[in-house]
């Protein structure tokens, strides 16, 4: 059985009800490969209003949560609230939440750990930042942050999906290429696979994200690591549907 594509619409600090119904029937008018998992990543506060509206066929995400059920924290949101309201998905450890908010790796691991137990499904991301790149450190860093994640995730990976976000293609229209975004998955596949199981190295997806649009997807979805995206810009536009449809 192979790994079903995945494709996260990551709407970040973006959107009003006005842009969320236009965004939502045109992912209702799709025609959406039925073959293809959807989830959204809503802002907190229209996760209620997004799952009362949108088709059950696609998946709700939370772009974040705090690691414990409830508290004073204040602002946070916690994985049972994500729940409550019928979502059932949380993107976690993405690199704005890393490089804006300084979550640290310590701490991405310890909401993984919690959203697991939570009972949510997780998207953790990773990714080298440009100096990370060009100092030629690209996969020392991607292996120490999803080596962060490992006992966080424990026998969980099948509620697992690494997004692989390069920083320097996220939100800048540079696109990783296909061979660079290719190089990264198999050889993170291949980590997985020594220091995991290669099991959970041949069955978990990776996304790639990093300014993906409806003209790139289809070269970087023939690559064979590649099991889908996460999306930023272009999934608040008509194109997210052909972004979907990449491997049709
Ligand atoms: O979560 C999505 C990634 O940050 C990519 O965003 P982007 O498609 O706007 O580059």
């Amino acid at each position: 059985m192979g790994r079903k594509f995945v494709v996260g619409g990551n709407w970040k600090m973006n959107g009003d009800k006005n842009q969320i119904n236009e965004i939502v029937n045109n992912l209702k008018k799709g025609p959406l490969d039925p073959n293809v998992e959807v989830v959204i990543g809503v802002p907190a506060i229209y996760l209620a209003y997004v799952k009362s509206i949108v088709p059950d066929t696609i998946g709700v995400a939370a772009q974040n949560c705090w690691k414990v059920p409830k508290g004073a924290f204040t602002g946070e949101i916690s994985p049972a609230m994500i729940k409550d309201v019928g979502a059932d998905w949380v993107i976690l450890g993405h690199s704005e939440r890393r490089t804006i908010f300084g979550e640290k790796d310590d701490l991405v691991a310890e909401k993984v750990a919690h959203a697991l137990e939570s009972g949510l499904k997780v998207i953790a991301c990773i990714g080298e930042t440009l100096e990370e790149r060009e100092a030629g450190k690209t996969e020392e860093v991607v292996f120490r942050q999803t080596k962060a994640l490992v006992p966080a995730i424990g026998s969980n990976w099948d509620k697992v999906v690494l997004a692989y976000e390069p920083v320097w293609a996220i939100g800048t229209g540079k696109t990783a290429t296909p061979q660079q975004a290719q190089d990264v998955h198999a050889s993170l596949r291949n980590w997985l696979s020594t220091n995991v199981s290669p099991e959970v190295a041949a069955n978990v997806r990776i996304q790639y994200g990093g300014s993906v649009t409806g003209a790139t997807a289809k070269e970087l979805a023939a690559r064979p690591d590649i099991d889908g995206f996460l999306v930023g810009g272009a999934s608040l536009k008509p194109e997210f549907v052909d972004i979907v449809n990449a491997t049709q």
